[in-house]
């Protein structure tokens, strides 16, 4: 009896000490990232602002390059330094393969059916190695190389007869840009210049682009505060059905258009090549459905376009502010190219200096700062912090490439330090060099990054090439503005409105 007593009192001292371990243990909270205080509901959004990319680099100055934040009811943990970011798009890359759910890519993008938002997965692979095949291959691309130099020479045409007329060099790169895509994509042009000349449907294409940038731009609260999701605050979500609506309407004509008489144009398109994709034929990619063929056709024009013309018109913006940079990019372009034609893709790998100023300017206005969200598949630990379960992640690509422990000198424009006697010589942007990833990195890296970078390049080089440019209304260089305006992408505050002067032989732009 004694000894049953006994081991009853230590069975229970036993068990209560469990109980009591186990609940201290589960009431400790997890150590997350230091970041400022959230306010009740809506957390740390008020502390944001106009311009996040700028805030959230500003607080990682008080609280470090992993932060953490509230926004609504969702965790959001910021990545602002290289090694910080690396730990992320490398280390545990494959836990952040995802993108968190938004009121985007269910109502305009096809309910995910899309690329840029479909969960990590056989779907998103499928879409990946198609576009990667048919789209960006070194082939695809060199095959539909004249369409771009066709492109830009339009547009040099279009500058060179703008005469004592100012333009505004943004709007003229975008209808570049876009006619760019669509022709290899639809195999037609589908805006018209500035000014005048477009047809109606390509002005109705023009408007719903913009549209659709704006409203991506937009910070929709119901993302972040479910409770709010149907009420629609803001009135975004019923903008965005709209939209969707016009879109659908022309993809739809389109596809069923290039149904009809695909076949007997022998594939010279991608949209073409796409609906001709047959069940199980693992060589092409695989058969895709008509909608994820437009949700598709919807990313390529809404991500391919907006990001190369705002980072050519930055650019050409830098290089008017560093008339000394710009004279010896001039230089290099003369001597490699002369000053009887325009230049080719093919000129570009000659054109070292000139890389180098694109690079520059990849660094100093990446075209997405805060590059596209990821979600956390699962719970990790990054840096000894607790990332919990289904944070969002946000990279602040802007604020690594201005780090001053990564950059000297980080606010200056100076390419040199790209060249090979630089200080960062051998530093590109293609994802492998975590202090300068205006495309990303890891599985979900910018897919259409072959394309931009030869877009980017292309487009300065011969802008460079062919024009000197004075700045509308007498504004000195020394003048302009170069204050930023958050949207999706990193727009000017102030577009850049130009007269530009034509360099090369005359016939040149008008062949
Ligand atoms: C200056 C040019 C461009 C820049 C700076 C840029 C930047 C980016 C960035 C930062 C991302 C997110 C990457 C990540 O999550 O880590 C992205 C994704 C993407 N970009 Fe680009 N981009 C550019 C041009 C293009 C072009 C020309 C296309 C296609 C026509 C394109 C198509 C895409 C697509 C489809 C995705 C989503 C990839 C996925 O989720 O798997 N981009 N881009």
């Amino acid at each position: 009896m004694q000894m049953s007593s006994l081991t009853l009192l230590v069975c229970s001292a036993v068990l209560g000490f469990l109980l009591l371990y186990s609940i201290l243990v589960r009431r400790r909270p997890e150590k997350l990232p230091p970041g400022p205080r959230p306010w009740p509901i809506v957390g740390n959004l008020p502390q944001l602002g106009p311009k996040p990319h700028q805030s959230m680099a500003a607080l990682a100055q008080v609280y470090g390059p992993l932060m953490h934040l509230k926004m609504g009811f969702v965790h959001v943990v910021v990545a602002a330094s290289a090694a910080v970011a690396q730990q992320f798009l490398k280390a545990h890359d494959a836990n952040f393969s995802s993108r968190p759910p938004n009121a985007g890519a269910k109502y305009v993008a096809y309910n995910y059916q899309d690329l840029v938002f479909a969960p990590y997965g056989p779907r998103w692979r499928l879409l990946r190695k198609i576009c990667a095949l048919h789209l960006f291959s070194a082939k695809a691309l060199d095959d539909f190389r004249h369409v771009r130099q066709e492109e830009a020479g339009i547009l040099c045409g279009a500058l060179a007869s703008a005469g004592q007329m100012p333009v505004r060099l943004g709007q003229m790169l975008n209808v570049c840009a876009t006619n760019a895509i669509s022709r290899v994509m639809l195999g037609r042009r589908v805006v018209g210049h500035g000014g005048g000349g477009g047809d109606e449907k390509a002005e109705e294409f023009k408007a719903m682009v913009v549209e659709l940038m704006v409203l991506a731009g937009v910070f929709n609260i119901g993302d972040f505060i479910p409770a709010l999701e149907g009420f629609d605050l803001q009135g975004v979500v019923a903008k965005m059905k709209k939209l969707h609506k016009r879109f659908d309407d022309f993809l739809t004509a389109i596809v069923d258009e290039h149904k009809i008489d695909g076949p007997s144009r022998g594939h010279v398109d991608l949209l073409s090549t796409l609906i001709s994709l047959k069940e199980g034929d693992d060589t092409q990619g695989g058969k895709l459905t008509d909608t994820e063929i437009k949700a598709l056709l919807l990313n390529l024009f809404a991500a391919g376009t907006d990001t190369t013309s705002s980072t050519v018109e930055w650019v050409i913006a830098e290089l008017i502010r560093h008339p000394e940079i710009l004279r010896r990019a001039q230089q290099e372009l003369d001597s490699v190219v002369g000053r009887d034609r325009f230049v080719t893709e093919s000129d570009l790998p000659e054109l070292v200096y000139l890389q180098a100023v694109i690079k520059e300017n990849f660094r100093l206005h990446p075209s997405t700062p805060l590059s596209l969200p990821r979600i956390a598949e699962e719970s990790c630990e990054i840096n000894g912090y607790h990332i919990p379960k289904g944070s969002t992640l946000l990279v602040n690509v802007w604020a690594i490439s201005r780090d001053p422990e990564q950059w000297t000198q980080p606010l200056e424009f100076r390419p040199d330090r790209f060249l090979a006697a630089g200080e960062k010589p051998n530093v590109d942007v293609r994802g492998n060099d975590f202090q300068l990833i205006p495309f990303g990195a890891g599985r979900r890296i910018c897919a259409g990054m072959s394309l931009g970078i030869r877009m980017v390049q292309l487009l300065t080089a011969t802008l460079v090439h062919a024009f000197n440019f004075d700045l509308a209304n007498g504004l000195s260089p020394q003048n302009l503005n170069m204050d930023e305006a958050y949207g999706l992408t990193l727009q000017r505050a102030q577009p850049l409105i130009v007269h530009p002067n034509p360099r090369l032989a005359p016939h040149v732009y008008h062949a």
